[in-house]
């Protein structure tokens, strides 16, 4: 992508353009530029479809709004693509494929495959403008198997497949529970306990099985396993307000398989996406009979946990709910759920089941990436190591206030989902007509926002391929800069629908990094990049090797 890149930017110079432009100000030049140095890779029919887009917006610099036929297209037929998404196994590149697709068309494009119809965009402008328009029920795109699989085995839905008033209703009792201060208080102890615990099991590990001088010692391994498992046990305390023992020498055959459960639905649900449900049940059949029974198994895994809590709720109800408060027992998210008792028990076990789908490898991953680039920039993991350790001894045991005070924390984790967005897109269907790089967007039209390619864009971000936290506005004494503004960090989506999950994870990865930063030294043997796949979210295509070495 550099390449690509660096070709672009020498080619602007070439035709004069201003090196400042965006890309929105600059596509003639540009696509004529690109064409011409062969820096669009798809061969001669990309090309010409290169040209014509360029043509077109020649014809268009009239001021005139341009009709949604008119943005540039990667092909008519969405069968053909569907076929060719196939052949090339493009579902598990597609962050590329988008990213490919911009340099080649710019800005906005259009992409039929199968049934699935998006218009995409990359540029904060325009990313702000779709989501400035959002009605008072803004939907998201219908995950068509996971809604399938729930009407075939008639479970309720939670909010992820929900729209309208529905969603609302459910939405609002949610966020009371998970994304309100007073929540993330009650909370943020529980992921702290399992975040110390973590590292100090890994201590352990490392002075046992590392190498080197006692209490110095390293080991080098692919931490991705404890990392599910981490992020497992952090979900299950919160939500279940219960430890479930994995960091135990012998961790529970259960909770392994929920785990593989939660792997296998997400990587079988891109090329379900795809497929009408008629096509989906017979052309997909071996996808769709591993799909649904991933599904199965999550939901069975969630209804046998929440069976455990209403069972414990009845009991602790029996005790009184005043005992409780006096000895400030939190029951977790399901506890105050069925306590409060405003959501139906079937709505429960539905956004519980979700919670548990959707906050395990949404944190587990984006911690790999996060070990790999401070392992691979040393001096910046020395500086938030510094900033950690400061506040830390501030903080007085306070984790909250030792977050608070160690920005460049929240910093690094905002840096790890620009590279690495565990969603690539988020999508949103306009209630009203918009208009986008002065095209029409008919109401009704999925528009995705695009975010690995913004991510990575020069466009966009001074630098893109550094690896830098303070570029977020992190720290007076780093030098700010204003990066952090205006639909740039986008990871957890926008407005009333973004991710219901987001403090659970942001503080949970946090605390994560603050207790190894505080405990290891981190490096890798290479600092070569990781090459990334895309099972609906974007992953390490190999797990990177991490060498922890005890401070
Ligand atoms: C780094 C971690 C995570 C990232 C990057 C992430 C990202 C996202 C995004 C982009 C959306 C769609 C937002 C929108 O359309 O504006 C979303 C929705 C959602 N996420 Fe997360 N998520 C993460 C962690 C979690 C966790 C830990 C949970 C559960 C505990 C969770 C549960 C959900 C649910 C249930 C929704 C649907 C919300 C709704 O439609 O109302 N996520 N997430």
């Amino acid at each position: 992508m550099r390449g690509v890149f660096s070709q672009a930017s020498a080619c602007f110079g070439a035709q004069g353009t201003p090196a400042s432009g965006h890309l929105c100000g600059v596509s003639p030049q540009r696509f004529l530029c690109m064409t011409a140095a062969g820096t669009v890779a798809d061969g001669k029919s990309e090309r010409r479809k290169v040209a014509d887009s360029a043509g077109v917006r020649k014809r268009d610099l009239d001021g005139q709004v341009r009709s949604f036929e008119q943005i540039p297209h990667t092909g008519r037929s969405g069968w053909v693509n569907l076929v060719k998404f196939w052949r090339e196994d493009r579902f598990r590149t597609l962050h590329r494929h988008m990213e490919k697709t911009f340099m080649a068309l710019g800005p906005i494009y259009r992409e039929q495959v199968g049934t699935h119809s998006s218009v995409n965009i990359m540029l904060p402008s325009d990313i702000g403008e779709l989501f400035r328009s959002e009605g008072l029920h803004p939907r998201r795109m219908t995950l068509q198997p996971w809604a399938t699989h729930r009407e075939t085995r008639q479970h309720s839905k939670g909010v992820f497949l929900k729209n309208g008033e529905e969603w609302r209703a459910d939405r609002l009792l949610l966020n009371k529970e998970v994304m309100m201060t007073a929540a993330v208080k009650r909370f943020l102890p529980l992921l702290d306990e399992v975040a110390s615990d973590f590292c100090r099991m890994l201590r352990a590990r490392v002075e046992r099985e590392g190498r080197g001088e006692e209490g110095r010692r390293s080991l080098t391994m692919d931490p991705s396993p404890d990392l599910f498992r981490f992020a497992l046990e952090a979900s299950c305390h919160v939500i279940y307000g219960e430890r479930i023992g994995l960091f135990s020498s012998t961790p529970s055959m259960e909770s392994q398989k929920f785990i593989w459960a939660v792997e296998r639905m997400l990587a079988t649900t891109p090329p379900l996406l795809y497929l009408p449900p008629r096509l989906l049940l017979r052309l997909g059949a071996p996808l769709w009979t591993q799909h649904a029974s991933a599904w199965d198994h999550i939901f069975s895994h969630a209804e046998a946990r929440i069976q455990r809590g209403y069972q414990r709720l009845s009991s602790s109800q029996r005790k009184g709910s005043e005992a409780r408060a006096a000895t400030g027992q939190y029951t977790g998210v399901l506890g105050q759920l069925l306590e409060k008792g405003q959501l139906s028990l079937d709505l429960i076990k539905a956004n519980i089941t979700e919670l548990m789908a959707g906050g395990v490898d949404t944190t587990a991953v984006p911690l790999q990436f996060a070990l790999f680039e401070l392992g691979r920039n040393p001096e910046v993991q020395e500086r938030v190591r510094q900033q950690v350790v400061a506040s830390w001894t501030q903080a007085g045991g306070d984790p909250q206030k030792a977050m608070q005070g160690a920005p460049l924390l929240k910093g690094t984790i905002k840096e790890v989902l620009r590279l690495y967005p565990v969603g690539t897109t988020v999508q949103r269907y306009p209630v009203k007509d918009i208009v986008l790089q002065n095209y029409r967007i008919p109401a009704g039209t999925m528009v995705q926002a695009c975010l690995y390619p913004m991510g990575r864009s020069a466009e966009v971000f001074e630098d893109p391929r550094c690896f830098n936290p303070g570029r977020w506005g992190s720290s007076r004494e780093e030098g700010q800069s204003t990066e952090g503004a205006g639909f740039r960090s986008l990871a957890f989506g926008f407005g009333a629908r973004q991710c219901v999950g987001r403090r659970i994870a942001e503080n949970e990865m946090q605390l994560f990094l603050m207790h190894i930063l505080l405990s290891f030294h981190l490096s890798v043997s290479s600092s070569e990049d990781i090459k990334t796949t895309c099972t609906l979210i974007l992953q390490p295509e190999t797990p990177p090797r991490i060498t922890f070495r005890k401070l």
